[in-house]
């Protein structure tokens, strides 16, 4: 079937494109993207004035937590929480049960993906044998099965041996290496980013140091290997500030950050709310300045929601207790349109690059572009669109989100998967 999205708003940062354009879909490709285009004989017609259009938007690090913890979330329900979110695909951390180490558990991911799941899948492979740290997985046995990239995330890698022989196996098979960057001896324990919220609220802190330390470790580590880095969750000042030397001095490094570290503060904490503890902590304003300023500067590559779902009985005990995480995927647009491209602090071509062209470049997957020939994916926003948010609408399983009964604007209307309409209006298509 063809599809015919007319006089919408076209944003497509790979060509640099922000005009009034048309596109057309047929089959699984984009066929044309021009100013005016004829609707052919039987196309279904979306009329999109006043929306905006943009190539699919990718999330380059999610949890679906298949398999293994199928009470937080599945590869059916992420993906359908990515949908109504406006994302046509995602990559999906390792920390499954078991641990994505192996060619089956890729391979797993994958074909439940082919079958339950309504957007594209990318699973990224462990880093380590069992994400335990010690010994390094068979990245090659990953890589043939289709891992866009390895990663211990939520398992920081406090080894710099097995880290630096991550990197130099990686660089053989072109993968990136994404790193939690943690150390966990500083971090010690803590709850939430080491300030004087902490102290005042008596909860153990989390000092910036212990990414920071981490980020230059990694930084030396790729210098000295040649190997791909890739920074997950940037989060403080510090890291930026060594981001942004590495770049200069030629490092091949690449780094995203999630909607809740660019537009929320550690004062949610307050509240005790245990969906606002999160690893890396939700940072003071000083620090989420530094994030928004490097990303709207191009240092940070791309926007990532880090969705990280957990079940109801999970989160609801004391602080101390929660595990870290929150959801993302179904709020991290109106998020960032409404804390960052509405107020001006970022343009939608700057968001929409984050989202796009540069995860699927990163990752080296379809997508990220509206040039025909292309893959049919495309998400369409509504910049006028209020809602408030209400997590027990999510599609995902986890309710675990600080935003809930938050009014946001700019909500995703359309998502287009290969040239399938997975999401309209925010409900997720079933065929
Ligand atoms: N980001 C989070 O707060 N949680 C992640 C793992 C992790 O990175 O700690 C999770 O898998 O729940």
């Amino acid at each position: 079937m063809a599809i015919l999205i007319k006089g919408g708003r076209v944003i497509d940062p790979a060509q640099n494109l922000d005009a009034r354009r048309d596109l057309l879909l047929e089959g699984d490709k984009i066929v044309a993207l021009e100013a005016d285009i004829t609707a052919p004989a039987g196309a279904r017609v979306i009329p999109a004035e006043g929306k905006i259009v943009t190539p699919g938007l990718i999330d380059m690090h999610v949890h679906l937590r298949e398999p293994g913890y199928e009470q937080k979330e599945t590869i059916a329900t992420g993906t359908r929480a990515a949908a109504a979110g406006g994302f046509t695909a995602v990559a999906c951390m390792a920390n499954t049960n078991p641990v994505a180490d192996s060619a089956s558990v890729i391979t797993f991911i994958k074909e439940k993906a082919r079958q339950e799941g309504v957007v594209r899948v990318y699973p990224v492979g462990a880093l380590s044998k069992g994400l335990e740290g010690k010994e390094i997985a068979e990245i090659g046995e990953l890589a043939a099965a289709g891992a866009v990239a390895i990663s211990d995330d939520g398992h920081p890698v406090m080894n710099a041996l097995v880290m630096r022989h991550a990197l130099e196996y990686a660089k053989m098979f072109n993968l990136p290496v994404i790193s939690h960057c943690e150390d966990t001896d500083l971090a010690n324990e803590g709850l939430m980013h080491e300030g004087i919220l902490s102290t005042i609220l008596g909860l153990r802190g989390i000092p910036a140091a212990a990414e920071e330390v981490m980020v230059a470790r990694d930084l030396i580590l790729a210098e000295i290997t040649g190997g791909r880095l890739h920074l997950a969750h940037v989060s403080t000042a510090g890291s930026v500030r060594l981001l942004k030397e590495a770049r200069m001095r030629g490092v091949k490094v690449t780094a995203e950050v999630t909607p809740h570290h660019l537009c929320l503060t550690d004062e949610l904490v307050q509240s005790y709310d245990t969906s606002t503890k999160v690893n890396p902590p939700l940072r003071p304003a000083d620090h989420v300045a530094a994030v928004v300023a490097a990303l709207a500067a191009g240092e940070i590559d791309a926007i990532a929601s880090d969705h990280a779902p957990h079940a109801d009985e999970d989160k609801d005990v004391e602080y101390d207790y929660a595990p870290f995480g929150m959801v993302g995927l179904e709020t991290a647009v109106p998020l960032v349109v409404t804390e960052l491209i509405l107020p001006g602090k970022l343009t939608w071509l700057q968001a929409i690059r984050a989202w796009t062209v540069n995860p699927a470049w990163i990752l080296n997957v379809p997508g990220g572009n509206l040039a025909p020939g292309g893959v049919a994916d495309v998400t369409i926003i509504d910049p006028e669109l209020e809602k408030e948010v209400n997590v027990n609408e999510f599609y995902s399983l986890g309710h675990n989100s600080p935003l809930h009964g938050r009014k946001l604007k700019g909500w995703p209307v359309a998502t287009i998967v290969g040239g399938r309409i997975v999401m309209e209006q925010g409900k997720v298509i079933e065929d």
